[in-house]
C-alpha cells in the first residue's frame, strides 16, 4: 500500500487537489482519509464549550486513532472512519466503512506535525496558497458550506487559525517531498501526482 499525506493550511485547496487527483483514476482504487474525521470526540462538552475549542492545535486531533486506522488498513483490514460535523463541532456518531486500497491518501492541516504519521507516509505533499487567498476561500466556504458567518470566521482566524498556522502548520512544509503551489489551479502538479499513483495501480 502506498500512503500519500497531503497537508497545507486551511483553504489551500487540499480537498480540491485530492478530488482532482481522483478524477480520471479508476473508481474505487484510491482510498481517502480526512484528518477532520479524527477531531476528538467531545460529546461530554456542551455546544457552547465546543465552539471555544482550538481546532487548529494538534491536541484537538485523535492521532492515536488515525495511526491505528492506518496500521489496520496496511494489514488489509477495513476501518470505521468517524463522520464529523462542522455544524455540531463534533463527531456525528456515524462511521464510514473504509476499505484498504493500493493507494491511500490522508489529507489534513496537521498531519505532518505528527512524527509517527510522517514515518507512515511514502510521499508527503504540502499544498501552498498565500494567506490572503486562503482566508478569502475559507470565508466563502465556511459561510456557504459550514454554517458560519463572517464574524465567526474572522474571530477564529485572528484567535487561532493564523497563530496556529504559523506555529504548527507552515513549519511542516520542510518535511514535504513535493510542494504544490495552488494560488491558481495547478494541473501540471496534479498530473505528476496522478502519474505516480498510476504506476502503483
Ligand atoms: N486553486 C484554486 N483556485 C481557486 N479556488 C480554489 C482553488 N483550490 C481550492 N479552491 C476553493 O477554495 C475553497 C477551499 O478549498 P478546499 O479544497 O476545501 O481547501 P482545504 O481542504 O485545503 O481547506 C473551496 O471553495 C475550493 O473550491
Ligand atoms: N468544528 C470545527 C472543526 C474544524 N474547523 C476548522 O477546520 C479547519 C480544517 O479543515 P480544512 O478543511 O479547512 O483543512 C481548521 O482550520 C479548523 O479551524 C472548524 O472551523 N470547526
Amino acid at each position: 500500500m502506498l500512503i500519500i499525506g497531503i497537508a497545507g493550511g486551511t483553504g489551500c485547496g487540499k480537498t480540491t487537489v485530492v478530488n482532482q487527483i481522483l478524477n480520471e483514476l479508476p473508481e474505487g482504487e484510491v482510498g481517502i482519509i480526512s484528518q477532520d474525521s479524527y477531531y476528538k470526540d467531545t460529546t461530554y462538552l456542551s455546544y457552547e464549550e465546543r465552539i471555544t475549542i482550538n481546532f487548529d492545535h494538534p491536541r484537538s486531533i485523535d492521532f492515536d486513532l488515525l495511526e491505528n486506522h492506518l496500521k489496520e488498513l496496511k494489514k488489509g483490514n477495513p476501518i470505521h472512519q468517524p463522520v464529523y460535523s462542522f455544524v455540531k463541532h463534533n463527531r456525528t456518531g456515524d462511521t464510514l466503512v473504509t476499505h484498504p486500497r493500493k493507494v491511500m491518501i490522508v489529507e489534513g492541516i496537521l498531519i505532518l506535525t505528527n512524527p509517527e504519521l510522517r514515518k507512515m507516509f511514502d510521499i508527503k505533499i504540502f499544498v501552498h496558497a498565500d494567506t490572503d487567498e486562503r482566508l478569502i476561500r475559507r470565508l466563502k466556504r465556511d459561510i456557504c458550506e459550514r454554517g458560519r458567518d463572517l464574524d465567526e470566521v474572522l474571530t477564529r482566524y485572528q484567535n487561532t487559525l493564523k497563530p496556529m498556522h504559523e506555529q504548527f502548520i507552515e513549519p511542516t512544509k520542510e518535511y514535504a517531498d513535493i510542494i504544490i503551489p495552488n494560488n491558481k489551479h495547478n494541473t501540471v502538479a496534479i498530473d505528476i501526482v496522478r502519474s505516480i499513483i498510476h504506476q502503483k495501480l
